[in-house]
């Protein structure tokens, strides 16, 4: 009783303080994130919530390029960007320059790529987002509903990779992939590409970009692809990123033996 009768009459003064040195504030937030991600038993799940939280307290809410802006923040710090604003860029130029309707990504984690792409795409555009963890693709898709999203316009699938590949024809209807996006594990990038083949998931003209696909560690991809000159025109942008483009017209589907 007599804490009620000491604290009550400091409520208005903690409110005044809280107004004049809001900005104060935000900022020893926002450190106090950054602290916490320092700390030495942080582990992948606390590092996605530092990142998720620093962003959902910094950005402004339904405003993507503020949501990219606060990520680039966080990672002045912190080394969490697997993409970054250099390849970001990369990115952007190909997504301007395909406009595509359907696009694929492989590796959400919290939505970095995801909220590039998705700035970027036509009116009719959709993105299908996969993580195969269940925290970060919370994280995730709730950074892409802060960047103004809608689910109209993406589709998070919490599955492993290959799953949501053997699955996706579900969710792409007639519609087929004009963009791929594979930024989740090198080691998987070649049988999931060509599980995507196999499906046949890939529009002619399609552009597939794999993030840190470099020599050792792609040298399956970069073997498969480079012996087949007819299906792939092959480009290794800087800082990693190999671009493959699919040619315009569909391979001819060969004749059935009557
Ligand atoms: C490098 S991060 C993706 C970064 C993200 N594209 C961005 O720009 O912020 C890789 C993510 O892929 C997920 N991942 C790894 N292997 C996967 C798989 N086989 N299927 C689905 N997700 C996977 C990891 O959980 C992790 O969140």
């Amino acid at each position: 009783m007599w804490l009620l009768a000491v604290s009550l009459p400091l409520v208005p003064v903690i409110v005044v303080m809280v107004t004049l040195y809001r900005d104060a504030l935000a900022a020893f937030c926002r450190d106090l994130v950054l602290q916490t991600a320092a700390f030495p038993w942080r582990t992948p799940k606390a590092c996605v919530r530092s990142t998720h939280n620093f962003v959902f307290i910094t950005c402004t809410h339904g405003n993507p390029e503020s949501v990219l802006e606060a990520f680039h923040l966080y990672a002045r710090t912190r080394p969490t960007l697997s993409l970054g604003p250099r390849k970001g860029e990369i990115l952007d130029e190909v997504v301007r320059q395909v406009a595509p309707t359907r696009v694929l990504e492989l590796g959400t984690h919290c939505g970095y790529s995801s909220v590039r792409i998705l700035r970027l795409l036509p009116p009719a555009g959709r993105l299908l987002t996969v993580e195969q963890d269940t925290v970060t693709a919370e994280a995730g898709e709730e950074v892409i509903l802060v960047a103004g999203f809608k689910h109209s316009q993406f589709q998070l699938l919490t599955y492993p990779s290959a799953d949501a590949i053997a699955h996706l024809r579900t969710h792409l209807g007639a519609g087929l992939l004009e963009l791929v996006l594979m930024d989740h594990d090198v080691g998987q990038y070649l049988s999931d590409l060509q599980a995507l083949e196999r499906e046949e998931l890939l529009a002619p003209g399609c552009v597939l970009l794999f993030n840190n696909a470099h020599p050792p560690v792609a040298d399956a991809l970069l073997g498969y692809v480079g012996s087949r000159p007819e299906r792939y025109t092959i480009r290794q942008q800087d800082h990693g990123l190999l671009e493959l483009r699919c040619p315009l017209l569909a391979a001819p589907t060969p004749l059935q033996p009557s």
